[in-house]
């Protein structure tokens, strides 16, 4: 199974998405950005430099949300998700055709890869208890 973990990056009320381009898997999908764990690499290490290398930003990891495991044809994924604050830098898209800043409402609004849509419904679950 491939360990792959997302941000859920939060900054002035709104959260980051990115959207898959049309060359990669799921295209044009919405996902948290993010990618595998490298072998020898924490979990947080692998976010935060997914996150420098696909966006430019620096991150802070916080808080580890409920991994989700999903089947895909041709793989399986553990998809880990992290709520980050941004810490700096300015976005420039590496690899991802799109970039939005979403809110809280507008989070179902988007089409999700699929293995995103339960950790999307637990993030809205939290944020709606505060
Ligand atoms: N980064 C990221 N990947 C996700 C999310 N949801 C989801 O299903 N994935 C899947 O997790 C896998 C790993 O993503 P990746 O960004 O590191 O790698 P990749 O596109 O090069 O994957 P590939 O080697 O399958 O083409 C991809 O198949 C991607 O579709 C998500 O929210 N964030």
């Amino acid at each position: 199974m491939v360990k792959v973990v997302c941000a859920i990056i939060e900054h002035n009320g709104n959260v980051l998405l990115t959207q898959r381009s049309s060359s990669m898997a799921q295209p044009l999908l919405w996902e948290f950005p993010g990618g595998k764990i490298n072998a020898g690499e924490s979990e947080t290490d692998a976010l935060i430099r997914e996150i420098e290398e696909e966006l430019n930003l620096l991150i802070v990891p916080h808080q580890r949300l409920t991994p989700v495991v999903h089947s895909y044809s041709s793989k399986t994924i553990e998809l880990i998700p992290y709520t980050c604050e941004l810490q700096s830098g300015e976005i420039s898209l590496a690899e991802h055709m799109a970039y939005s800043w979403a809110t809280i409402d507008e989070l179902l609004n988007y089409s999700w890869c699929p293995a995103d849509v339960p950790i999307v419904e637990e993030y809205i679950r939290l944020k709606r208890q505060v």
